[in-house]
């Protein structure tokens, strides 16, 4: 039997990273989306115990370094499962983006093996499994437009982001979330205001939402790459009516809520851009 999962990007709309913590991790207040740019994972049982992982994509490892693979052996080892998988990553989310791609994947794998291996586990308890391999994996397990606290493991699902489009530009470099952190100081740095962003989008309010979104880190990696800045100008400048660093960077996303104008930005940014996406928001199924 084969099962697929779809595994979406995220991004914030807002970030706060409030204050460091004894354990080397950071208290995080934060809003996160699922977008429709997603990568597939399927999954299908073999007989002998072991995890096999391909994938489509030259960036990936495909051992215990890859997020999806460290998910299959955690749920072997930890529910005995005598048999073995066959996972398969089909990638369409950039890497190292700050789009949580490898985190969705370990979602949906998890997903995915809870069926396959009849494992019988709640959307609650995939999380907390899950927060064992990455802070954003427990987002991922619920997706869709969430308030997200803690190291990343508190979720608090809310309503969907307004309906708008969204375009994307992932720069060339790669970022290490880890080497962000380890530059930022709290005390001196930006703190966007999470409740009000909330609220925002509760009231599915677009023009509260736009003014109030904002991410600690994002003048972190902008320190080190300039160009970050440069985008979000540019982005401005043809239309957008926001634009913003997700997570640790280094993609820059913007705002439009009018289909034509979307357009015309994503062909403009196209122009000195190779990694543009045009998308929209997910929607929850009710
Ligand atoms: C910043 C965010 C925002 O959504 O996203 P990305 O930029 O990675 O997409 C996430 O919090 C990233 O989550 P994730 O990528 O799973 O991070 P992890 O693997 O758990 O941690 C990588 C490193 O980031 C730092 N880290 C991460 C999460 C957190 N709350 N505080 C931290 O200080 C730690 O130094 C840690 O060693
Ligand atoms: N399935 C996966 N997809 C993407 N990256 C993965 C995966 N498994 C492990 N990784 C590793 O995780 C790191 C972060 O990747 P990713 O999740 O794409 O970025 P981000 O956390 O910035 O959104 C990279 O070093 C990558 O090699």
């Amino acid at each position: 039997m084969e099962i697929i999962e779809k595994a979406p990007a995220k991004i914030n709309l807002g970030l706060d990273a409030i204050r460091k913590r004894e354990d080397g991790y950071h208290d995080l207040e934060m809003i996160m989306a699922s977008v429709d740019l997603s990568d597939y994972v399927s999954v299908r049982g073999i007989s002998e115990k072991k995890v096999v992982l391909t994938t489509d994509s030259n960036f990936l490892p495909t051992d215990k370094r890859n997020h999806a693979y460290q998910a299959a052996i955690l749920l072997m080892k930890r529910f005995d499962v005598k048999t073995g998988v066959e996972i398969h990553i089909q990638k369409n989310i950039p890497v190292s983006a700050g789009l949580a791609g490898g985190s969705s994947d370990c979602a949906a794998t998890l997903r995915a093996l809870n069926k396959l291996w009849n494992l019988e586990l709640s959307q609650a308890q995939l999380a907390e499994i899950g927060a064992e391999i990455g802070s954003d994996v427990p987002y991922c397990i619920y997706g869709n437009t969430a308030f997200v606290t803690g190291r990343g493991e508190f979720v608090e699902k809310i309503e969907d982001m307004p309906s708008c489009y969204i375009i994307m530009v992932k720069p060339k470099m790669s970022v290490s979330t880890g080497s962000v952190f380890k530059a930022l100081d709290t005390s001196s740095a930006f703190h966007p205001n999470i409740f009000l962003i909330k609220q925002a989008v509760e009231e599915k309010n677009y023009p509260k939402m736009i003014e109030h979104m904002g991410n600690t880190l994002e003048s972190v990696t902008i320190d080190r790459y300039p160009e970050i800045e440069q985008i979000k100008k540019a982005m401005k400048k043809f239309g957008a009516d926001v634009s913003l660093m997700s997570g640790s960077g280094p993609t820059v996303f913007c705002l439009v809520k009018k289909e034509n104008r979307a357009k015309r930005i994503y062909n403009a940014l196209k122009g000195f851009n190779d990694e543009v996406y045009i998308t929209r928001p997910l929607k929850a199924k009710k």
